[in-house]
């Protein structure tokens, strides 16, 4: 049963500085349940540094983030409570979708019967026993989101899952996301798919330079712009459309 007073997601004065480097400065927002929340920003604006804090893969130089109302390290199961796609690689080359996904599934204590249901649900059934190394970028992102829905969480966090996906499967993406929401769950989901978000999203987080440029509901958000997602995040970043990198700043 979830507290919906309490949000699934919230993000509290995140700070990530890489050496002297700033890659993210004050970030704070919050994701309710039964809302898609799209994270967008030019590339380096510091997305998947916000969601890696948020799911304790990054430490926060300051600043606080809470799924559910705990800090992620102190939720008690994490794979029942939270979704997370945050790279498609990584995955073992020589081993099958259905061999990965027993083997997490076996990890967070995960009943086994949910891989039949993940592999259904992510249409990955017909490719299950083939080794992960001949699979395209699409199905490891498929292969990806079953992981995430193994544990049957309410509240997932996606960095850029439609990337390689072929337009059935953005299709399939869109309304299993929907449908989730629909359901009661909260859903974080970064992209640089504008169209798609615009479809998607009840609300967005604009990131740029590593700060909270815009947050609020996308429809509000974009009513001086026709409505018009695009429009309204061209004009709000176009100052800010360099590539970051801490590379470049020698740090
Ligand atoms: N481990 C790291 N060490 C040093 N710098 C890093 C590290 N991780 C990220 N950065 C820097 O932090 C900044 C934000 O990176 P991040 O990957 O969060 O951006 P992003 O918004 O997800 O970008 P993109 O849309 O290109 O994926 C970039 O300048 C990046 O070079």
């Amino acid at each position: 049963m979830n507290d919906n007073t309490i949000p699934a997601i919230h993000a509290a004065g995140l700070h990530k500085s890489f050496g002297d480097y700033a890659a993210v400065e004050d970030v704070s927002f919050l994701v309710p349940y039964g809302r898609v929340v799209g994270l967008l920003g030019p590339n380096g604006a510091g997305k998947t540094t916000t969601m890696r804090m948020l799911v304790g893969l990054a430490t926060p130089t300051q600043g606080v983030s809470h799924i559910a109302g705990r800090p992620y390290a102190a939720l008690s199961r994490p794979a029942q409570q939270i979704g997370v796609v945050l790279d498609a690689g990584g995955l073992h080359p020589s081993r099958t979708a259905r061999q990965h996904l027993r083997i997490a599934a076996a990890m967070a204590h995960i009943d086994a019967a949910r891989v039949t249901d993940v592999l259904n649900e992510t249409g990955m059934m017909a490719a299950a026993d083939r080794p992960i190394k001949g699979y395209s970028l699409g199905m490891r992102q498929r292969l990806a989101l079953a992981t995430a829905l193994l544990g049957d969480p309410r509240v997932l966090i996606l960095d850029e899952p439609a990337n390689g996906l072929d337009p059935a499967g953005i299709r399939w993406l869109r309304e299993n996301l929907r449908a989730f929401a629909a359901a009661g769950g909260a859903v974080l989901v970064s992209s640089h798919l504008l169209a798609e978000i615009e479809h998607v999203a009840d609300d967005v987080v604009v990131i740029a330079h590593g700060r909270v440029a815009a947050a609020g509901e996308l429809t509000a958000l974009t009513a001086h712009h026709g409505g018009d997602l695009e429009s309204f995040y061209l004009d709000l970043t176009a100052t800010t459309t360099e590539v970051r990198s801490c590379f470049a700043q020698n740090c």
